[in-house]
């Protein structure tokens, strides 16, 4: 078996109008996965292949801290060694987690993002599309709130192991972690009912052919849920940061909520409507012991919460959504 193990994706894939995409989901994810293009991934193989091999007593995915096992299922010597496994993966950016009485306390409060937006959606039996899904934190949560198929895409190896380790031991459910980008998924023929792009939007230079790509993949009466940081302003107010933003590299284009909701309506959404605008704080995104790197407190001005680094407003994040 390899690992992650794709094979019951492939075959409820196949039962769906995607039925074409199995085939050329395969050869793709052969080539991501190929040790040759990562230094790290035969090293994070074997750890995957050392992880203990317990089956947990209960499974709780519509807890904040999704809960895997019981923490009497380990030793204290067991669970010390395990801590140490998955720390091979670090950092752990998306959570948190509860394995086996492990507190995996994430960089991202994650839960608080969901727990904003979960009310306002209907997932019960839904195929989901979730682009740039991490280590899959989301998927898990969907499948709680009643999602039927999660099929979620990163690119970033390291999240995909930390969803390799974690599937380990919540066994094999209908939530997945592709190594893949939007762009490589077989072209969109409306096969999802609900399509998500959470923190990816601003990292695109093109946002309308990013909108764009995203409603090729939903199906009919489907929804697009899109996240993404916004400004104050105006309809047409868009910040294109020059050099960084709050330390990072790559973010291209962060428009208010006008601007936003004008984009979804200009890719042919309809009923466009925002469902939450929040300022991200340092209580919600800081180092911890299982991200030991820099986080927002060291992105933000010293002494001014408003402010990044580089001067620009602070991260605020709104959540738009809208029909097809
Ligand atoms: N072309 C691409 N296609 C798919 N994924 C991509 C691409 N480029 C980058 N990514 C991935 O998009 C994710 C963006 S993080 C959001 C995680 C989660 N959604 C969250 O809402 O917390 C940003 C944040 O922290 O908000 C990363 O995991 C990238 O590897």
């Amino acid at each position: 078996m390899s690992d992650p193990d794709y094979e019951a994706l492939y075959s409820a894939l196949a039962k769906t109008p995607l039925s074409h995409w199995p085939n050329r989901l395969r050869s793709k994810v052969e080539v991501a996965l190929d040790p040759a293009r990562h230094g790290n991934l035969r090293a994070w193989q074997t750890v995957l292949g050392d992880l203990p091999g317990i089956t947990p007593s209960s499974v709780d995915l519509t807890a904040d801290c999704p809960r895997i096992g019981d923490s009497n299922q380990l030793s204290s010597e067991e669970r010390e060694r395990l801590v140490g496994q998955l720390k091979a993966f670090h950092p752990w950016r998306k959570g948190p987690f509860c394995l086996f009485g492990i507190h995996l306390d994430t960089e991202w409060r994650s839960d608080w993002k969901w727990n904003r937006l979960r009310d306002t959606l209907d997932l019960k039996g839904k195929r989901i599309l979730d682009v740039g899904c991490g280590n899959g934190y989301y998927g898990w949560r969907m499948l709680g709130d009643g999602a039927d198929l999660v099929v979620g895409v990163d690119p970033t190896l390291r999240f995909v192991m930390q969803y390799a380790a974690l599937t380990r031991f919540v066994g094999p459910l209908a939530n997945y972690v592709l190594p893949l980008r939007l762009e490589d998924l077989p072209e969109g023929n409306g096969g999802f009912d609900t399509v998500f792009s959470m923190g990816v939007l601003y990292h695109r230079r093109n946002p309308l052919e990013h909108l764009a790509q995203l409603k090729a993949h939903l199906g009919k009466d489907g929804q697009l849920v899109l996240e993404t940081l916004v400004i104050e302003g105006e309809t047409n107010s868009v910040l294109v940061p020059e050099g960084r933003y709050a330390k990072m590299r790559n973010v291209w284009n962060i428009p208010s909520v006008a601007t936003l909701e004008g984009w979804m309506r200009e890719a042919g959404l309809r009923d466009v409507h925002t469902v939450d605008v929040t300022p991200t704080t340092v209580e919600e995104q800081r180092p911890t012991e299982w991200m030991t790197f820099h986080s927002l407190p060291h992105f933000l001005e010293p002494g001014n919460p408003k402010r990044t680094v580089e001067g620009h407003p602070a991260p605020v994040r709104a959540v738009v959504i809208g029909d097809l």
